[in-house]
């Protein structure tokens, strides 16, 4: 299987570079500063389940059209920001062979309307992954600690041949992974649980174990899990109980040192997926008629926070 992965960042590094490590056959989409960083130091790796440093081979938008002719991918992974997406669609576009099928790992729904207007619902995998990854300032993939994991499965349900076929590849990367027979399922377990820790985390600036320490803070972090509960079902996709309580109990959990990667950004004073995340949540719940003023709080404060940013 030849695989392009768009994005050598904290999840594209991570994901893209296990599956170098193991031999598959596996190109990043760079940038050029990226992809002279990764030519001269290769693809590292820093992560409690084992440092690596692989060689990778890089291609730019300018050289994709040529070597994807000369030898068609049949995966892309695509692992960038959702406020980079628009241009990420366009630069994988030459990789976009009929048989070529796309896996996005972003957080959120909202991309695959755009994704599947411009490559077709069919050639557009489901996909999702847990963990906590940033580029360090040395250009290496921090991974932060467990978990390590990628779902992904037809959108419509059941299994496949592509699905089957990564899943083996994944196997063999020491990648843990789920092919998963209901990823649209998946997809609301996960938005549901990241949208309460980015809107908790981000609005109190903290990490859940900080927040949890708080008089109030248990309640305010179980309620807004709720608003994001209620949408879940009102989307028709019900979180069920057992990954409901997984994520209750994250979000409640007193020693945690957890953020949401959104917390991390915005610490660093990067750009946010404010919109795709928290904003696309609130939306849904006001759609529904749902009253969600925790997630409505960190939509404006997130806003806030990006409007800043923008006149500094
Ligand atoms: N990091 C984490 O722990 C987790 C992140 N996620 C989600 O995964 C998605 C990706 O996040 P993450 O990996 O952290 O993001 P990063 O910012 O670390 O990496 C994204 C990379 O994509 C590259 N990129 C963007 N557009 C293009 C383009 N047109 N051509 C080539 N490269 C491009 C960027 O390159 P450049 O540096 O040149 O801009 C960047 O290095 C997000 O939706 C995030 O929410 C999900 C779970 C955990
Ligand atoms: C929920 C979590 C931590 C899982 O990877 C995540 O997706 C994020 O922080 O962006």
């Amino acid at each position: 299987m030849r695989i392009l992965v768009l994005g050598a960042g904290g999840t594209g590094g991570y994901f893209g570079g296990r599956l170098a490590q193991c031999g598959a056959d596996v190109t990043f989409l760079v940038r050029p500063a990226r992809a002279t960083a990764l030519q001269r130091d290769g693809l590292r790796i820093r992560s409690p389940l084992g440092d690596a440093d692989v060689a990778v081979r890089t291609l730019t938008a300018d050289t994709l059209a040529d070597a994807a002719a000369r030898a068609p991918f049949d995966l892309v992974l695509l692992a960038c920001k959702a406020y980079d997406l628009e241009p990420a669609i366009d630069a994988v576009a030459p990789a976009m062979a009929a048989t070529t099928t796309l896996l996005p790992i972003l957080n959120g729904l909202l991309h695959y309307d755009a994704l599947d207007a411009r490559f077709g619902r069919g050639r557009v995998l489901g996909g999702l992954c847990f963990i906590s990854a940033t580029l360090a300032d040395d250009g290496a993939i921090a991974h932060l600690g467990r978990p390590a994991s990628i779902t992904f499965g037809e959108r419509e349900g059941g299994g496949s041949t592509r699905v089957a076929g990564f899943a083996a590849l994944c196997a063999r990367a020491g990648i843990d992974h789920r092919a998963s027979g209901d990823i649209a399922q998946e997809q609301w377990n996960k938005f549901s649980f990241l949208a309460a820790l980015a809107a908790g985390t981000c609005l109190m600036r903290a990490s859940v174990g900080d927040i949890v320490a708080a008089d109030g803070g248990a309640a305010f972090m179980a309620a807004l899990h709720d608003e994001c509960l209620a949408v879940a079902s009102a989307e028709g996709r019900p979180v069920p109980d057992g990954a409901r309580g997984i994520a209750r109990a994250s979000l409640l959990e007193g020693a945690s040192d957890v953020k949401a990667s959104m917390l991390r950004d915005l610490e660093a004073g990067r750009r946010v997926e404010a919109a795709h995340i928290v904003g696309d949540m609130l939306h849904r719940a006001l759609a529904h008629g749902i009253d969600a003023p925790r997630l409505q709080a960190a939509w404006v404060h997130l806003q806030a926070y990006e409007g800043q940013r923008a006149g500094a």
